[in-house]
């Protein structure tokens, strides 16, 4: 009697040894270090870079007691004995660094950002008073002690640390740096990443095209996918399904760069050659990853140059480039690897999952429905080589490996493809 073997026509279907979603996560962050070195560059070069120290407030900011609007500056206990009708006894403006003493009865003309008299704790806008008859300046009642007066040291305490080595500058931390007089920062050198494609189908959109070739959409997808401050990128173009010429190129880029990403040739079919290179010029895993899409996906070393091998199919490569490469990213800067921040939502579809045990990932982005709630809509296909989905999507729906169905309604997780990137 013979059995008949049931056909894999299902290429997700075959999930043997998968290595699972947190566990890839876990051996990225368990396996890399810090690969870069210091510099020291202008706060004006900092933007979008990764900081190498600590940094400490080196005094109080603001420095003293100032007004936060133009107008008259007084003592509360005045204002009240005096019944608001004081007399003008000086004019302090931003910037002036003298301390004024102001006497028994008296206030300041004062504008914003000046420092406070040393007798004084409130202020009035300039909009609220009135001049008497005998030429005083008049407040009404009301304005309660410490109005409109800045503390010092109220935005940063000196002494605090206020930036820790490994953050990412982002505008607000420039300002943090700018306001305490940092000129000078020590800075992670920039991630030197190569990025290739391979494929004797694959054209470049500059050439012309014939049947049977694809154009290469995963090169430039992943150039502009990490184009950022924290990286450079050399773009080493399309090489063809041949050992020697994919040997020749990975040798001469881990020489000069901490990352290789190629897309094409992960998996095992007979013209799938990059497990073979990196067998021979490093170490490699392959890794059947229980995720959907972008299972296979290479991971190796050429001397000090991690290199990743991601899946030819365009949506496959980009769902990795965020779910792995940005870790991967993160790490060699000496980063900690973040969870990605997702919104739990309804959703507006409906799916049977094949096979649990795996974690997928479906096109999606949110939507306001007629009651005015958002909801999760679901690209209608799955093809791991339409784009068509990915340029729709503003982000990834991620179902857990443990959930086999998905009723419309039921609550799911939603990550903006903003929040997969180091921050
Ligand atoms: N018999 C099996 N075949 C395939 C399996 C399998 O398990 N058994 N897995 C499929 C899955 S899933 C993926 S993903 C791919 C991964 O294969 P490779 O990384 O070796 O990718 P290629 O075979 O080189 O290409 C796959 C597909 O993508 C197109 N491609 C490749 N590079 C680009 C590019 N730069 N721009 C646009 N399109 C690209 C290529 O022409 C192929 O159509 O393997 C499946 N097969
Ligand atoms: O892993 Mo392959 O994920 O989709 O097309």
């Amino acid at each position: 009697m013979s059995t008949t073997r049931q056909l894999l026509d299902d290429c997700f279907l075959h999930d043997k040894d998968r290595m699972k979603h947190a566990e890839v996560l876990d051996t990225i962050d368990r396996s890399l270090n810090l690969v870069v070195n210091d510099e020291e560059l202008s706060l004006d070069d900092a933007y979008g870079r990764i900081i190498a120290q600590d940094v400490i407030a080196p005094r109080n900011v603001p420095y003293t007691d100032n007004t936060a609007v133009d107008g008259y500056a007084f003592s509360h206990a005045d204002y009240i004995s005096y019944e608001g009708k004081l007399a003008l006894g000086a004019l302090i403006a931003a910037g002036d660094s003298h301390e004024v003493t102001l006497k028994k009865g008296e206030c300041a003309r004062i504008f914003t950002g000046a420092i406070m008299p040393q007798n004084a704790e409130t202020v009035a806008m300039q909009e609220d008073y009135e001049i008497t008859e005998d030429g005083k300046i008049f407040i009404p009642s009301g304005l309660k002690l410490g109005a409109n007066c800045r503390k010092a040291g109220e935005d940063l305490k000196a002494e605090t640390c206020v930036i820790n080595q490994a953050e990412l500058l982002t505008p607000a931390k420039i300002a943090t740096l700018a306001s305490i007089g940092m000129a000078q920062i020590k800075l992670r050198k920039k991630l030197r990443i190569a990025i290739l494609s391979t494929g004797n189908e694959i054209l470049d959109a500059s050439q012309p095209f014939s049947a049977g070739k694809v154009y290469d959409a995963n090169r430039p997808m992943l150039k502009a996918l990490l184009a950022s401050p924290m990286v450079t990128i050399s773009d080493l173009g399309i090489l063809p399904d041949n050992e020697a010429a994919i040997t020749q190129a990975m040798r001469d880029a881990a020489q000069n760069h901490d990352l290789i990403l190629t897309s094409g040739g992960a998996s095992r079919g007979d013209e799938d050659h990059m497990l073979n290179v990196l067998s021979n010029l490093g170490k490699r895993h392959l890794w059947q990853i229980a995720i959907k899409p972008g299972r296979p996906m290479m991971f190796g070393q050429i001397n000090n140059c991690v290199v990743v091998g991601l899946p030819g199919n365009p949506v496959a490569s980009m769902v990795c480039a965020n779910l792995y490469v940005y870790p991967v990213i993160a790490k060699l800067l000496g980063m900690p690897i973040k969870q990605p921040q997702g919104i739990s939502v309804a959703a507006d579809f409906e799916i049977n999952k094949k096979k649990t045990d795996r974690r997928e990932f479906l096109r999606g982005w949110l939507q306001e429905d007629e009651n005015g709630n958002t909801i999760a809509v679901k690209f209608d296909r799955d093809g791991s080589g339409l784009i068509t989905g990915l340029r729709k999507a503003t982000g990834l729906i991620e179902i857990p490996e443990e959930v086999n169905k998905i009723n419309k309604g039921d609550r799911v997780c939603f990550v903006p493809f903003h929040a997969f990137k180091p921050s």
